[in-house]
């Protein structure tokens, strides 16, 4: 006779501050249909209204003490500038109750969290990506010390409900994921919109135009994930010599799109750090 299973219990998990990073992540858990609890606290009434409305499971408060209580995850989703603020007013009750805090916060260390929310603290770090609306979302993670193997697996599996993760041992490395995948997808909205204007100048209509964008985008990313070739050999599958494909890499290249890109994700690495130091 099959030994009747028990329930198991669900996740509570709190996220401080219902902007637009947290609700991405609050969707795509609430698709994944994971076994979880969730809380929400955030100073905006009508955010909240919002979220009541569109998720009535969803506990949504002003008051972010009664939030965390009994949360077994705290997702830190405020802005890297009043972290310090938000955390400092958490800390004698994480002291009591010791969930796991999970920051996604630019720039902050674990060092910084740690000494604001009194010492001694569990936390993962990570830096998540919009794309986790959709479940398409990619999530790099660092553990402090004090993350037992059960918290580093519910920080994964929360993050994995939207989307890949992988780990980093070099909490350093951070800074670099955020300027690669954390800010990355304003990088292909911005050419998405610039190939846009570019269509409308060559006369097609605005929604033609957007949908031929947006499949393009799509099936060029299906492509170079799923054929198993590098982008470089793909590239030159479209480019016939002496064809169009050709005729505009041209002017991108000659136009130092390289050089612009390195230019980019390093002044998105340096800011994270320029965050880390000014909120220390
Ligand atoms: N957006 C993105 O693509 C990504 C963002 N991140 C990180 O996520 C974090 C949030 O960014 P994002 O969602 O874009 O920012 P938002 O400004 O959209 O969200 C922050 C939310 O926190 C609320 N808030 C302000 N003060 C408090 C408080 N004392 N207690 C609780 N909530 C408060 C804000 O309310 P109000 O608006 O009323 O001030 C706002 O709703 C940042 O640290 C960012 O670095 C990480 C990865 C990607
Ligand atoms: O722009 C920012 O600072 C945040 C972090 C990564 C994406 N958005």
């Amino acid at each position: 006779m099959d030994t009747p299973q028990l329930a198991q219990k669900p996740t509570t998990i709190t996220f401080i501050g219902a902007g637009n990073m947290a609700r991405s992540l609050i969707v795509g858990l609430l698709q994944d249909q994971a076994n979880v609890v969730l809380r929400v606290a955030d100073p905006d009434q009508q955010q909240l209204d919002a979220i009541r409305k569109h998720w009535p499971d969803v506990l949504a408060t002003t008051d972010n003490l009664e939030a965390i209580q009994g949360a077994d995850v705290v997702v830190l989703a405020v802005k890297p500038q009043i972290m310090r603020e938000v955390t400092e007013t958490l800390a004698e009750a994480a002291q009591r109750s010791r969930p796991l805090f999970v920051s996604i916060a630019a720039g902050i260390r674990e060092e910084a969290l740690n000494r604001w929310l009194g010492g001694n603290q569990a936390i993962v770090r990570c830096m998540p990506n919009t794309p986790a609306l959709v479940q398409a979302g990619a999530t790099g993670l660092y553990a402090n010390t004090q993350v037992s193997d059960s918290q580093r697996s519910a920080a994964e599996s929360i993050l994995r409900a939207v989307g890949i993760t992988l780990w980093f041992a070099d909490e350093a490395k951070l800074d670099a994921v955020t300027a690669i995948s954390g800010s990355g997808p304003a990088y292909f909205f911005l050419v998405m919109e610039a190939m846009q204007a570019a269509a409308e100048q060559l006369g097609i209509e605005a929604a033609d135009a957007h949908l031929l964008i947006m499949q393009t985008a799509l099936g060029a990313a299906k492509l170079a994930m799923e054929s198993g070739e590098l982008p470089a050999d793909l590239r030159q599958k479209v480019t016939s010599k002496g064809g169009t494909t050709e005729a505009a890499l041209k002017v991108l290249t000659s136009g130092g799109l390289h050089t612009l890109f390195a230019q980019a994700l390093q002044a998105a690495e340096s800011r994270s750090k320029e965050l880390a130091a000014a909120n220390s």
